[in-house]
């Protein structure tokens, strides 16, 4: 049996009213287990938080809480300063798309996405131009008279993100809401979201795992792992200064090396990273593998460390390459890139040198 316990904080109503969404010191317990643990968030009004974190980390369980399916909260969920335990789903006001769609089966693709226009009273000649308009938006024009039962599965996701956009919810809930798409689509379904969410200042909260979904479309990004919220902050800032090993490690990061920080230049055993207006001292990097370079020792590119391919494998517009490197103290292999015009064979040795671009300062 799940238990739900919230702690409730006096904020002033005053200081809530624009506020948007905010959770503070929410915990959802499963039995034994601890799904979410004292979780504290905000989503301000027009902004979009992604949750980002792994599988079993909390994600479903914090949307489904603030979407009020998970029964009684006490006061520590809000939105624009409405305490919101006690409030059914249905009074919310808020829109979901989940990761099973739960499209309406006995209406066709228009009639599903009709459904919020019609809850908003829009008349017949308005519905329809919106209708287009959404389905365009979601690659789907055309679409209008194919019955539910007739979808692909990423199809029918679209048409449940378009009938959650229609009704123009106070807040939108998404969870992994481009995850059945290919890659094409999902890249060209992103952006387009990403401004329609921004130039109709929708409120949102997008839970996923996907780094390139949750970069494109929030305004905030919050790492969550075992039902904690390990850092919580602007997406650019996040990606260039994890909090930690973990956060760095979800961020992509495979190598980390001690490295000293003196007059804004960070340096390391394999070359140094700008960072201006960093104070001086010890610091710790995270290398992903777009942050070494490897060069075939041949093109004597730079004096600095060296180390002998154990594999490589080939990636749509570069090759990976794991590296072998005894010289580097307290790291045994690292990851790097390299040109698909100079890839070296399995036991050739190559030059590395860092590139600023892929890698993390942390704990800064
Ligand atoms: N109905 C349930 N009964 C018991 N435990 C559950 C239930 N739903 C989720 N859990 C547990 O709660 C924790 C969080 O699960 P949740 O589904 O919120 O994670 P998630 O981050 O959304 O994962 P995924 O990315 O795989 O969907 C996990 O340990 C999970 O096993």
């Amino acid at each position: 049996m799940r238990t739900f316990e919230v702690h409730d904080a006096a904020v002033p109503e005053v200081r809530q009213r624009d506020e948007g969404l905010r959770l503070e010191g929410v915990t959802v317990r499963y039995g034994s287990t601890t799904a979410l643990s004292g979780i504290d968030l905000s989503a301000p009004s027009g902004e979009v938080l992604a949750v980002l974190g792994p599988s079993g980390g909390g994600k479903s369980t914090l949307l489904r809480t603030v979407a009020g399916l998970e029964g009684s909260s006490r006061g520590s969920v809000r939105f624009g300063g409405q305490d919101l335990s006690g409030v059914p789903v249905h009074r919310r006001g808020f829109g979901m798309v989940f990761q099973d769609g739960q499209l309406f089966g006995h209406r066709d693709v228009a009639g599903n996405v009709e459904f919020g226009l019609r809850m908003r009273s829009v008349g017949r000649r308005e519905r329809r131009r919106e209708v287009a308009r959404l389905l365009e938006l979601v690659g789907l024009a055309g679409y209008q008279r194919r019955k539910v039962g007739e979808l692909s599965g990423g199809q029918a996701q679209r048409v449940a993100l378009a009938r959650a956009l229609a009704a123009r919810p106070r807040l939108l809930l998404l969870d992994e809401p481009l995850s059945g798409l290919d890659r094409m689509l999902r890249e060209r379904l992103a952006v387009d979201l990403a401004e329609l969410l921004s130039d109709s200042a929708t409120t949102a909260v997008v839970v996923t795992h996907d780094l390139d979904e949750a970069f494109t479309l929030a305004d905030r990004v919050a790492v969550l792992s075992e039902g904690r919220v390990l850092q919580e902050e602007r997406p650019r800032r996040l990606w260039t200064r994890p909090a930690d090993e973990e956060v760095a490690g979800f961020l992509g990061c495979t190598t980390f090396l001690r490295g000293r920080i003196e007059d804004g230049i960070a340096s390391c055993p394999l070359g140094s990273v700008p960072c201006p207006g960093e104070h001086a001292g010890e610091v710790l990097l995270g290398l992903r593998a777009t942050g070494v370079r490897a060069h075939r020792s041949g093109t004597e590119r730079n004096r600095g460390a060296r180390g002998e391919v154990v594999r490589r494998s080939h990636r749509h517009d570069h090759v990976r390459l794991t590296v072998a490197v005894p010289e580097l103290a307290g790291v045994d292999r690292l990851e790097a890139v390299v040109a698909d015009t100079e890839v070296p064979e399995p036991g050739e040795e190559v030059a590395l040198e860092i590139d600023p671009a892929g890698t993390a300062l942390l704990g800064r």
